[in-house]
């Protein structure tokens, strides 16, 4: 199923220098983002630096949302992931994507402009309202969690 989804250019940029996020195959779940840079970024070991994208988008329908996860290459290769380890975007924000990215690593990273540092995949979401009850119908879990079920 392919949804439309408003995008806004913010950095002129971006369409011509630096590609417009697009799906690399058919069967690709995340879009690739781009940090959108005048210059080259060095991320010391343990830093943390908000990378902007150029663009923006509005979901705009309160059933479908967008995480940004990282890349695995950067993350498992370079130790470069997100410095929330997960972005969430609402449907209703419409400001400038942003990236931020950590390096866990041992060495410094240099991120160039226009590089690919993570990826976002569009999510359904189920909003939910609460029914305030007394006691739970029993399950077959009951209260276990956490390993309770051990580890084989
Ligand atoms: O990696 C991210 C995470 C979030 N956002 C934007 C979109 C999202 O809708 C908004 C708020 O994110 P979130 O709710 O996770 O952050 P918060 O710390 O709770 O901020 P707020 O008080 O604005 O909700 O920031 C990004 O651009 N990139
Ligand atoms: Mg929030």
């Amino acid at each position: 199923m392919m949804k439309k989804i408003d995008i806004k250019i913010l950095d002129p940029r971006i369409g011509s220098t630096f590609p417009l996020p697009a799906y690399a195959t058919p069967g690709s779940a995340g879009l690739d983002l781009r940090a959108c840079l005048d210059a080259s970024v060095e991320l010391k070991p343990g830093e943390t630096t908000l990378l902007p994208t150029g663009l923006a988008i509005h979901i705009g329908d309160a059933n479908l949302a967008a995480v940004i996860l990282p890349r695995s290459g950067l993350g498992h290769k370079h130790g470069v992931v997100l410095g929330n380890l997960v972005g969430l975007i609402d449907s209703d924000y419409q400001g400038q994507l942003m990236v931020s990215v950590w390096n866990r690593g041992q060495t410094t990273f240099v991120i160039e402009p226009g590089e690919r540092i993570a990826q976002m995949v569009f999510v359904p979401i189920v909003q939910a309202e609460f029914n305030l009850v007394e006691d739970f119908d029993a399950s077959e879990r009951g209260e276990g969690g956490f390993g309770h079920s051990g580890r084989q």
